[in-house]
């Protein structure tokens, strides 16, 4: 998207697409601290000294929204979500009255935060940041690492103890969770950026193939590892909740709906349903992002009255 932070400096770019091949490769993030209960640790896991920086449209981030919503750490961890379209200067806050604010700095860029934390920083600015009010720097910007500390490191602390990784299922939603993440969740966007017939076809039968394979997963009781809700679940589920509103036409992921897997749609309603689920789920802000800021694979910017939303 938009552009990248070169030793500090915000630098316009076209969008992110495809690599020379064909293919479209993610970057890897830079900020890879942990919160823990160590003792010592630097982060110690403290009330109201952390802060998110999401977008409500980002399934990267929307999981650190739902493991702060499951964990009950509302109060603990407070939130700046940016707006939803994306331009020139990447991600971007607004004025109070315009709902998008950056409560903490009252910053215009999400990429002036990232040189808050390190003012030679190189590399892309993305969504979630994981914030540090005490040492004013970032913690991580790596949603499946920050999903993992908001689940484990606030024992004690959160308003609910209910642990979605357990030590006992762990090296299972690790599995579960690679294929996930690199045919599902990546998945999508290995289809809808790629740049040649064979990459997009590669992506496609990839993703269509795991969606199968995670439909047969959870025949019988529903969940995708040990019979009860997990982690996994929720990973997958952030790409199920865009996938029929956004993915089938704007990134071609169209051999198959969610609507048409019975077991992927049934966990699909059931996790939004989940206690306050829901609410991190916006679903104007999600259509708005992908098609209004996406202008290299929707140049008009129009974004599409349907399909019509059946939950
Ligand atoms: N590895 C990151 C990826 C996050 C990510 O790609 N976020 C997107 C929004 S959906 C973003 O901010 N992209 C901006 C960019 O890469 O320039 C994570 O999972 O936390």
């Amino acid at each position: 998207m938009a552009g990248r932070l070169i030793d500090g400096i915000w630098t316009r770019e076209g969008d992110i697409l495809a690599s020379e091949d064909g293919h479209y490769r993610r970057q890897e993030t830079d900020f890879r601290n942990w919160i823990s209960i160590d003792p010592g640790a630097k982060f110690a896991p403290e009330v109201g000294r952390y802060h998110l920086y999401v977008c409500y449209a980002c399934p990267w981030a929307h999981r650190t929204l739902i493991m702060r919503n499951l964990k009950g750490l509302e109060d603990a961890i407070s939130v700046s979500p940016v707006a939803p379209i994306v331009n020139q200067d990447g991600w971007e806050f607004t004025d109070a009255d315009s709902g998008f604010p950056d409560h903490l700095f009252g910053k215009r860029y999400l990429h002036e935060i990232y040189t808050l934390a390190d003012p030679t920083y190189t590399g892309r600015v993305s969504v979630p940041v994981l914030w540090d009010k005490k040492l004013n720097t970032i913690v991580s910007n790596e949603s499946a690492e920050i999903a993992r500390m908001l689940n484990s490191a606030f024992v004690g602390v959160a308003g609910n103890d209910t642990d979605f990784a357990p030590e006992a299922l762990l090296a299972e939603i690790d599995e579960v969770n690679d294929l996930v993440y690199s045919k599902i969740n990546n998945g999508v966007y290995r289809c809808g950026f790629a740049g040649t017939q064979t990459a997009y076809e590669e992506a496609v039968t990839d993703l269509f193939s795991a969606l199968d394979t995670v439909e047969a997963r959870l025949q019988g009781s529903g969940y995708l590892v040990g019979g009860q809700l997990t982690e996994a679940d929720w990973r997958l589920f952030t790409t199920l909740i865009r996938f029929d509103q956004v993915y089938v036409a704007l990134f071609k992921c169209n051999i198959r709906r969610i609507a048409d897997y019975p077991n992927l749609s049934a966990l699909r309603q059931k996790l939004y349903e989940h206690g306050d689920v829901a609410d991190t789920v916006k679903f104007d802000q999600i259509k708005t992002h992908y098609w209004a800021s996406l202008r290299g694979v929707n140049p008009s910017g129009i974004v599409p009255a349907g399909p019509e939303l059946v939950l």
